[in-house]
């Protein structure tokens, strides 16, 4: 079969995405989108979305991972199909869609996607880590000298130690550039190397940031390897809601490939 597919990307955060309203992608070829995602021998990317129709809502996100795996949600992949929604005249500027985490509200200002993250209410803080659940699971560790930090090394470590094991949490390394602004760099599970960034995880760090006292803000600036996002929010006693992940999501390329 001819895929047709488009490539788009997010500061840096690369996906493959397919129109599946039709249902005529093999959603149980992991071998084939691990295939795909490959970076010297596919079309290369950190993930692999569906865009699928939704009985409640605009439509469906269905995320898989660079190993072929569907995993949880993808902030920057939500931003990206988002865009993709508008490219295909689903949707003008504001939307409502489903994902594996729940609906998310989601609006576009040029080529700015906004995100609406599900609340957070739970974040483990511990000695020198903190973990919570943005939609996917996230170790967050503040580090010194963060451009010249062992990301691959410290982060797979992490990955694969306790108490997260084979089902794995993806792991962010953060440094203070200024009250409200935070260098981050990701490696993330799934992808098993670092990505230039990721939108659930910016979205981890900056509550985290908060969490722990490190910013008063709620409107946090993060500088990824792949540009810049900003993650805003509100707080309470129960903890954090009306999140939402800011960023552009751009086209980047459309191709035709037997697959
Ligand atoms: N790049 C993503 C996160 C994708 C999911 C992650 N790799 C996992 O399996 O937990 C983002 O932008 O949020």
């Amino acid at each position: 079969m001819i895929m047709t597919f488009y490539k788009y990307q997010g500061t840096g955060n690369d996906f493959i995405i397919v129109d599946n309203r039709l249902q005529t992608i093999d959603k149980k070829n992991t071998k084939g989108i691990k295939e795909l995602c490959d970076r010297r021998f596919g079309i290369g990317a950190d993930g692999f979305i569906l865009l699928e129709n939704d009985e409640d809502s605009d439509f469906r996100m269905v995320y898989y991972n660079a190993d072929g795996n569907e995993s949880s949600m993808c902030g920057n992949g939500g931003r990206c199909i988002v865009a993709f929604a508008k490219f295909l005249g689903i949707i003008e500027n504001e939307t409502q869609f489903n994902a594996i985490d729940g609906l998310h509200n989601a609006k576009v200002e040029a080529d700015i996607v906004h995100l609406q993250m599900q609340d957070v209410l739970n974040i483990e803080t511990h000695n020198n880590h903190q973990f919570l659940n943005t939609g996917s699971p996230h170790h967050v560790e503040m580090v010194s000298g963060i451009s010249n930090f062992e990301v691959n090394f410290y982060g797979s470590k992490i990955r694969y130690g306790e108490p997260y094991n084979e089902a794995g949490s993806n792991v962010n390394f953060v440094e203070q550039i200024d009250t409200n602004h935070f260098a981050v760099r990701t490696y993330e599970r799934g992808v098993e190397d670092e990505t230039l960034s990721c939108g659930t995880g910016v979205t981890a760090v900056a509550i985290a940031m908060h969490k722990i006292g490190k910013t008063e803000s709620k409107n946090i600036n993060l500088k990824t390897q792949g540009g810049e996002l900003k993650v805003t929010f509100n707080y309470d006693a129960n903890g954090y809601h009306n999140i939402w992940l800011v960023g552009p999501a751009e086209q980047v390329f459309k191709g035709n490939i037997e697959w």
